[in-house]
């Protein structure tokens, strides 16, 4: 697979990382502006570090497009002429749709919005995707790319930005509550490294429980709430200062906020 990454800033950096550890491109092509950032990538083999995203097109068949929303127009302009058939377009570009894409290069284009987050540099990301009409021929291949790295779902466009906010935000979010509880374990005697890991590796338990087992979080929590135990008492005490209510209400902020550019 010969793939360009188009802005290689943050997200786009993680996601080279995740295919470089999974083995997942025959050639990789990482762009940006200013390149002197990211020359530290030159020393894989298969990857070549540009400036010039019209190379990096010509070269590669899959274009991960990972720059910022206002940049991504002219970045399409500028390379539109050189898309052949061969090409699988896959954006990561939040509130940038389908439509959009496809006023700059037509409709006849295999055309993927995906949202991933950053844990994809570690192999662990939850990536949403959807198509345009063409790009349905092609949603198979991006979640195989994807759940190189991670886990994908295919989802309708208008459910985009609730995603963005679920997995996206949603590692910020759950750094919260991984360092809350790293705080409370600190309170409690260990210091602030064992906190921590005790804090990460018990969060990834809990999400393995579910996933490997299937079972809703209930039915998790009954295993380990024994009778006029301690954990009921701190659940309880966490319900009451309103820990559900703040994580959905904080969920909806954001899902708020996101929309405003939308209806603007
Ligand atoms: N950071 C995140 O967790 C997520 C970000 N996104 C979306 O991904 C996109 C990128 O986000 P970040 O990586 O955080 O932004 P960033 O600002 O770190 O990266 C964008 C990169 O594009 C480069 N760039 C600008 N103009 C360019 C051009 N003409 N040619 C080539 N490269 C150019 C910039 O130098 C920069 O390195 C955004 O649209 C964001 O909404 C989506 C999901 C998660
Ligand atoms: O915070 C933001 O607005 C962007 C979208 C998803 C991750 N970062």
């Amino acid at each position: 697979m010969k793939i360009a990454i188009i802005g290689a800033g943050n997200l786009g950096l993680s996601i080279a990382t995740g295919i470089l550890n999974s083995n997942g491109a025959t050639s990789m092509y990482l762009t940006k502006r200013d390149i002197k950032s990211i020359a530290d990538f030159e020393k894989y083999d298969k990857v070549t570090v540009t400036d010039d995203n019209r190379l990096a097109v010509q070269r590669s068949d899959i274009l991960i497009f990972a720059v910022q929303p206002v940049h991504f127009a002219e970045i399409l302009e500028s390379v539109k002429d050189l898309l052949t058939d061969n090409h699988v377009l896959i954006s990561t570009i939040t509130g940038f749709g389908i439509a959009k894409i496809e006023a700059v290069i037509g409709k006849d284009h295999y055309i993927i919005r995906s949202m991933p987050n950053t844990a994809i540099s570690v192999g662990k990301s939850m990536t949403c995707i959807c198509s345009n009409e063409k790009g349905k021929k092609r949603v198979e291949l991006a979640k195989a790319i994807f759940n190189r790295m991670g886990h994908s779902m295919e989802i309708p466009e208008s459910q985009m930005q609730a995603a963005t906010v679920i997995c996206a935000s949603g590692i910020a979010f759950w750094m919260r509550l991984i360092r809350a509880t790293t705080q409370g374990a600190i309170q409690l005697g260990f210091d602030a490294h064992e906190a921590q890991e005790l804090a990460m590796h018990t969060c990834n338990g809990a999400a393995s429980l579910l996933i490997e087992s299937g079972n809703h979080p209930e039915e998790e929590i009954d295993r380990v709430t024994t009778p006029m135990g301690c954990t009921i008492k701190g659940l309880n005490e966490m319900e009451h200062q309103g820990l559900s209510s703040s994580l959905i209400r904080g969920i909806v902020a954001s899902f708020d906020k996101i929309t405003e550019f939308k209806n603007s």
